[in-house]
């Protein structure tokens, strides 16, 4: 423990209350309090808490359709939010997406966003916001983007089209980037090559990473949050969650390895089976 007023303590805690242990980190790049979204009626999120570091990844896990893209898309003011945001001091919960935008946070969206029918240098151009976009650094990360720089994007591979959504938001100088399932459908080579990007921007700017790959989350994710139906069940650091077989089954659908080839083992015994659970890969 500290008397460094930089440093925000805060006690992990679990859906139950309990407390996962003390743990300390720099004061949140960006802090979200009580978020709710509610579309058509429906309440998707009813009291999300996050905090995103101010450097490296934090990652934002949960089963299917537990809210974190909804989550990701209200911090950009995508869908209509209340709550507190509170992105490097200034509240974001009033602004629309373009001040948000403007705050510096880049989205790399679920979907990618890509403009099929037009050319990479095409897809990139549209996203300069800066006086001095920084190809350098774009081209450094991707040198397959400077190659293909003709190539309509809609013939990129998935990873290629990855690396034009990622590299957009490089291109600016943003404080913070939002990777929604930036692996989601890529080949296990390929989520190899996205995960040294995400680590090699991650260098640069803090990343929040929506992300169901946990071996590729191990590797790059030094703090979590996790989310069920709509709400912050988990924070805490990466590595014990997803060394507690115990918390990962509970939290996420499943355990170690050793936890998940006994899930594997059960369904063949035709015993009930976890549902739209998050993965584990051995890849990267
Ligand atoms: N526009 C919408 N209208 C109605 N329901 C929605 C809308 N957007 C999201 N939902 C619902 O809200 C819940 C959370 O969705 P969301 O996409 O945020 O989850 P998620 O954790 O990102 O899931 P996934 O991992 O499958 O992408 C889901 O039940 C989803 O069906």
């Amino acid at each position: 423990m500290t008397d460094d007023p930089s440093l925000t303590q805060y006690r992990e805690t679990t859906v139950d209350g309990r407390a996962a242990g003390a743990a300390e980190m720099p004061r949140s790049l960006l802090a979200v309090r009580d978020l709710r979204v509610v579309i058509d009626g429906l309440h998707i999120l009813h009291g999300v808490d996050l905090d995103v570091a101010p450097t490296g990844v934090t990652a934002l896990l949960g089963r299917n359709g537990a809210g974190k893209t909804t989550t990701a898309k209200a911090v950009m003011g995508l869908v209509p939010r209340s709550g507190s945001l509170l992105f490097d001091g200034v509240e974001l919960a009033g602004l629309p997406t373009h001040l948000v935008v403007r705050q510096g946070i880049g989205y790399a969206p679920e979907d990618r966003g890509i403009f099929a029918g037009l050319t990479v240098a095409e897809n990139l151009r549209l996203a300069e916001r800066d006086a001095e976009p920084a190809y350098d650094l774009v081209h450094e990360l991707f040198p397959e983007l400077r190659k293909r720089a003709r190539q309509a994007a809609g013939t990129l591979s998935g990873g290629q089209q990855q690396m034009v959504a990622i590299g957009r938001t490089m291109l600016n100088r943003n404080r913070l980037i939002i990777a929604d399932e930036p692996t989601k459908g890529l080949a296990p080579k390929i989520v190899s090559e996205v995960a040294e990007v995400l680590a090699q921007a991650a260098e640069r700017v803090p990343i929040l990473l929506v992300e169901q790959n946990l071996a590729l989350v191990r590797r790059l994710a030094g703090r979590c949050t996790v989310l069920a139906d709509g709400r912050t069940v988990h924070q805490g650091d990466t590595a014990e969650l997803l060394a507690d077989e115990e918390a990962s089954r509970r939290l996420l659908g499943v355990g170690s390895r050793r936890a998940s080839a006994a899930a594997t083992q059960a369904a063949a015994d035709d015993s009930p089976r976890p549902v739209e659970s998050a993965t584990e890969v051995t890849s990267p």
